[in-house]
């Protein structure tokens, strides 16, 4: 994956000739200050915004111009900074929200309910619960998404994009809000996730959980790549330590 785009909104660009590859199978962290322009680099990866120019390509395949679901059936899928779960639908009923998209049924089998809407459906829900198993959580698939604890809410959205079987997964600050038990946790997850040939592109503040899971860092500011390395690398980055000189890092 890679991309060269420039994204204005509102007179300000946000993101600005950065340009990064992401190698099938790896964890790759997008770090940088408050308002560097992370969140708005997996806006324009998932076509949430369009860029004004540059290449967004996912495997060989350019997701310009291809809407949300069409990026996702690519195999991409994301997590949100700010938790986005119907909070009156069971824990289950969320993860199939997120597997519904890749039905193939058509309206006239979902109206009269044909024996291959009922097969999909019976598909999806094996999917939904193979990816609540994952993150622990098959256990409470139905209690309402409201009753699960803060560090669960966060699982259970990993969970969602996991139903739609992602080969590149995009996580936006998924420790934010974690006790240290949940991110030790969620370490454990990403590193399994990986393991399973999953690509792994995340937004993270805590720099501990960075250094160690990330093979490879791309750190922005002020909507530019200033840095791209391994961890070691990053550290000593003369740039990088400057952007974050002031900054609480843990
Ligand atoms: N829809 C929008 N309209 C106007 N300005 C926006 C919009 N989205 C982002 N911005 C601005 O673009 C800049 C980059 O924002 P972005 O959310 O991508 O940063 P970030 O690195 O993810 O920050 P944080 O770490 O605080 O989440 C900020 O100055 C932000 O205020």
């Amino acid at each position: 994956m890679c991309s060269d785009s420039p994204r204005t909104s509102g007179g300000l660009t946000a993101v600005n000739n950065v340009s990064f590859e992401v190698e099938a199978g790896t964890v790759v962290g997008l770090i940088g200050p408050n308002g560097a322009g992370k969140t708005t680099v997996f806006n324009l990866i998932t076509a949430i915004y369009r860029p004004d120019q540059g290449e967004i390509s996912f495997d060989q395949t350019s997701l310009i111009n291809l809407p949300t679901h069409r990026i996702v059936s690519l195999g991409i899928a994301r997590t949100f900074q700010t938790i986005r779960l119907f909070q009156n639908m069971s824990v289950l009923e969320n993860v199939l929200a997120g597997c519904h998209c890749q039905m193939k049924a058509g309206v006239i089998s979902s109206m009269f309910h044909t024996p291959r809407q009922r097969k999909e459906e019976g598909a999806a829900i094996q999917k939904a619960l193979k990816a609540l198993d994952f993150v622990g959580l098959r256990d409470q698939a139905e209690q309402l998404s409201k009753n699960l604890s803060y560090g669960n809410q966060r699982l259970l959205e990993i969970a969602r994009a996991l139903g739609t079987e992602p080969r590149l997964l995009i996580l936006d600050e998924p420790a934010g809000g974690m006790n240290e038990q949940e991110t030790a946790l969620l370490v454990t997850f990403i590193e399994k996730l990986r393991d399973m040939g999953i690509t792994v592109l995340l937004i993270e503040h805590d720099m501990s959980l960075v250094m160690r899971i990330c093979e490879k860092i791309v750190v922005l500011e002020y909507g530019s790549k200033i840095a791209e390395g391994t961890p070691e690398e990053i550290k000593r980055d003369a740039r990088v330590i400057e952007a974050y000189l002031g900054v609480d890092n843990d």
